[in-house]
């Protein structure tokens, strides 16, 4: 290794060394960043040195993402880092021991914060909290709606709470309505009033990361004793798990140890516990026996609150009637409404432009389309009965008058028109008719429309309703 050492890159380890200190605090720096030397940046890769292989172990489980990323701040040319023990290198058989796949000092980007993995802490050390959890994610920047209103509370009152209140509380629901969110808003509160308790946040996939190094390299005492031994431990996306036996089996072993001593445990999952496959009977149970508590699928209102928090919070005028729009139109999830947001406001930055109605359908124009592929056969069938004044159920009947024929024939148009569903299963919808029959709805109604004004209107009618 020749790395090059210059008084530049010698004051960004001074800078890295301070920010480290700054985010980290005086104890965490003082027992593990501060022993580390510098020793140059050597093709993309900041090298240090660590006094022991303890040390460096240490620092490579748990501070490496910060460490990585403060650098790459620091210095443009530092893609990763490594970090070696005193007296070895590269080459040595330290090396061996991380495994084959697995680079030095945890180089990759990790997009969850390391697990805080500890052997046997000293005193001061317990006030520690090195998760680097993500600070827009509080309970102040969580808006509570009917959707997830159950969720929030249990959520607060886990974090408030001096005692255990339910063991565990089970988080489930679709795809970015607010799970991690929550979790990183307990671990804040947390941190903030008991900086003494012991908490560790990681998604299940890293549980299961860290237990199969640990079996690897002999070491699954020091990680049974670590994972026994906090007073929060949350654990997101417990799905990821299914179907894997032995993660399953360590972590309903590590559950119990928890729930036995009275140590709090959060989970999160994109379905109910009953509802996960491939998850063993017992813990499925297990972890039903708390409180469980779904977040749904957000509701007009909430996103629209959702929506006028954030741009509040980005410190942009956004008409409201753009807000109203993405609101009506974005119904997926929170995820895809943020990036909505952002994209609106990056682009008005960019171009300097206003940000209008007009604006925003033409940024947006692919996401728009793709959500208004989201309606659904039900949602058309009722709509189109409702305008029709006929029943709903007619609309899966076998009665050919005109007056239920027609309406039924529109809704099997408009199913093609605004689903992805193909003619099969549009037909099936539709009380179990044959493609064919849809395909003649469609072509009738087509036909229907380049002939009677008032019918085209009440279509086109219908279909900005359930665009909208
Ligand atoms: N009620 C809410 N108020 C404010 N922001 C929210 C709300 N719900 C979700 N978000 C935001 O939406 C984004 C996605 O949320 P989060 O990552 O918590 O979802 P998730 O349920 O964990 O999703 P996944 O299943 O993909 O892990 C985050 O930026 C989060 O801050």
């Amino acid at each position: 290794m020749t790395a090059d050492m210059s008084g530049d890159q010698e004051l960004c380890w001074a800078r890295v060394r301070g920010r480290l200190r700054t985010e980290l605090g005086d104890a965490v720096f003082r027992n593990w960043l501060k022993p580390l030397t510098f020793e140059g940046i050597d093709e993309g890769t900041a090298i240090m040195r660590a006094p022991s292989p303890f040390v460096r172990d240490r620092v490579r489980s748990q501070y490496s993402d910060r460490l990585r990323a403060i650098w790459s701040v620091e210095h443009p040319d530092v893609k990763s880092i490594a970090i070696f023990a005193a007296g070895r290198g590269r080459t040595e058989p330290e090396r061996a021991a991380e495994g084959a796949d697995q680079p030095e000092a945890g180089i990759e980007a990790e997009p969850l914060p390391a697990p805080a993995v500890r052997s046997a802490p000293a005193a001061e050390e317990r006030a520690d909290f090195e998760a680097p959890l993500d600070p827009r994610f509080t309970f102040d920047n969580f808006v509570v709606g009917k959707p997830n209103e159950l969720a929030f509370a249990a959520a607060r009152r886990v974090a408030e709470s001096e005692s255990v209140p339910f063991n565990p509380l089970f988080l489930y629901g679709g795809v970015g309505l607010g799970k991690t969110h929550l979790m990183h808003a307990i671990a804040w509160h947390v941190r903030q009033k008991h900086p003494s308790r012991r908490v560790i946040y990681l998604s299940a996939e890293k549980f299961m990361y860290q237990f199969i190094r640990a079996l690897r390299f002999r070491d699954t005492v020091a990680f049974k004793d670590q994972f026994r031994s906090v007073d929060l431990l949350m654990i997101d996306d417990v799905q990821f798990i299914s179907g894997k036996d032995s993660t399953q089996e360590e972590f309903f072993h590590t559950f119990n140890a928890l729930v036995d001593q009275n140590r709090q445990v959060v989970i999160s999952a994109d379905k109910s516990p009953t509802d996960l496959e491939g998850m063993e009977e017992r813990l499925r149970s297990r972890l039903g026996w708390g409180l469980v508590a779904d977040i749904h699928p957000t509701n007009y209102e909430l996103r629209l609150g959702i929506m006028q928090s954030k741009a509040e919070r980005l410190g942009v005028e956004m008409p409201e009637k753009v807000l109203e729009f993405l609101s009506h139109k974005i119904s997926s999830n929170v995820r895809e409404l943020e990036g909505a947001l952002n994209r609106i406001v990056a682009h008005a930055t960019l171009v300097g432009r206003d940000i209008s109605l007009e604006m925003t359908q033409e940024v947006l124009a692919d996401l728009l389309r793709a959500n208004d592929r989201r309606v659904t056969v039900e949602e058309i069938q009722r709509q189109v009965a409702n305008h029709f004044q006929i029943r709903l159920s007619e609309m899966h009947s076998a009665r050919r008058s005109r007056a239920i024929a027609r309406p039924r024939q529109v809704a099997m148009y408009l199913s093609k028109q605004l689903t992805s569903q193909s003619l099969p299963d549009i037909g099936r919808k539709f009380g179990g008719r044959d493609h064919t029959t849809v395909l003649h709805a469609v072509k009738k109604v087509e036909e229907l429309r380049g002939q009677d004004k008032q019918f085209n209107d009440d279509v086109d009618l219908l279909r900005r309703m359930l665009e909208s």
